[in-house]
């Protein structure tokens, strides 16, 4: 399934905040968006998902216009996972995730035993199996995170929308969502996830898109179009890159170095 959008103008009633953008998010392929804050990450991913109507242009999900779809079969070919936020109602982990399957079911169906292994192998994918029973508001904000990631899976999508997924996880979490990530891309899913992190990129995506003010700046592999001028310019602000040799890593570095503090 491909996701594409072409000449894509998006923003809030009154308030435009990118024009001119085309993108295509191929099946398993993982592409990461980066920008500025503020430089209308959220607002795209939204558009391309069909939450806020196109200002202009066109999105197709293999061909066909995005708002011909019914709001269902749009969620059972792309699972959206927001930003991470705080307040929800006490729902059980399992039930929150189960939520995901919302699609798949008919209207005040109970939950099929098809619908709740979808949903227990999610939770054991993202090791929250023993959570399952806790009420949603009394787990941490880093282990919500990965439930909201659960019910995206759950969903049993083919393309997976997710924005600043590791936001609030520990390091651990990082890599392993990252690493589930490009599990879902090698599993032959489309992938498209925002990030801060130039690093997390250029390891867990194949492609990156650089935004900012709502425009295009950058977009192809990883390696070519993560450097350092081209991280500079997009922040406005200096970057420093660290090792790089014959087997070393290379890693991106915000800010100047601190003077030598011996
Ligand atoms: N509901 C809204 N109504 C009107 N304007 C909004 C709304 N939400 C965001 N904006 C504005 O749209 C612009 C883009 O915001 P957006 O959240 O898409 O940026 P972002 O790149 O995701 O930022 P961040 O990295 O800080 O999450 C900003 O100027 C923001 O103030």
């Amino acid at each position: 399934m491909m996701l594409a959008a072409e000449e894509l103008s998006f923003g809030y009633r009154g308030r435009p905040v990118g024009t001119g953008l085309s993108l295509a998010l191929r099946p398993g392929e993982v592409v990461a968006l980066l920008g500025p804050n503020g430089g209308g990450k959220t607002t795209l991913l939204k558009t391309l998902i069909g939450l806020l109507p196109p200002i202009a242009g066109g999105i197709t999900l293999d061909g066909t216009a995005i708002e011909r779809l019914a709001p269902r079969e749009r969620a059972r070919a792309i699972g959206y996972v927001p930003q991470a936020h705080g307040g929800s109602f006490a729902f059980s982990v399992l039930d929150a995730v189960l939520m995901g399957r919302t699609a798949h079911q008919g209207l005040f169906a109970a939950p099929s035993r098809r619908d709740r292994a979808a949903a227990g192998a999610a939770l054991d994918r993202l090791g929250l199996g023993a959570l399952a029973a806790r009420p949603v508001t009394e787990i941490s904000g880093g282990e919500r995170q990965l439930a909201m990631i659960a019910r995206a899976l759950a969903q049993e999508p083919r393309l997976v929308v997710l924005d600043e997924p590791t936001a609030s996880l520990d390091f651990g979490n990082q890599g392993r969502v990252m690493a589930e990530i490009r599990a879902l891309g090698a599993a032959g899913l489309g992938v498209l996830f925002t990030t801060h992190d130039p690093n997390q990129a250029r390891r867990f995506a194949d492609r990156a898109v650089l935004i900012r003010a709502g425009r295009e700046v950058g977009a192809g592999p990883v390696d070519r179009v993560l450097t350092r001028a081209s991280l500079e310019a997009l922040y406005g602000a200096p970057v420093e890159i660290v090792g790089g040799g014959a087997s070393e890593p290379t890693a991106f570095l915000p800010g100047t170095p601190a003077p030598s503090r011996s």
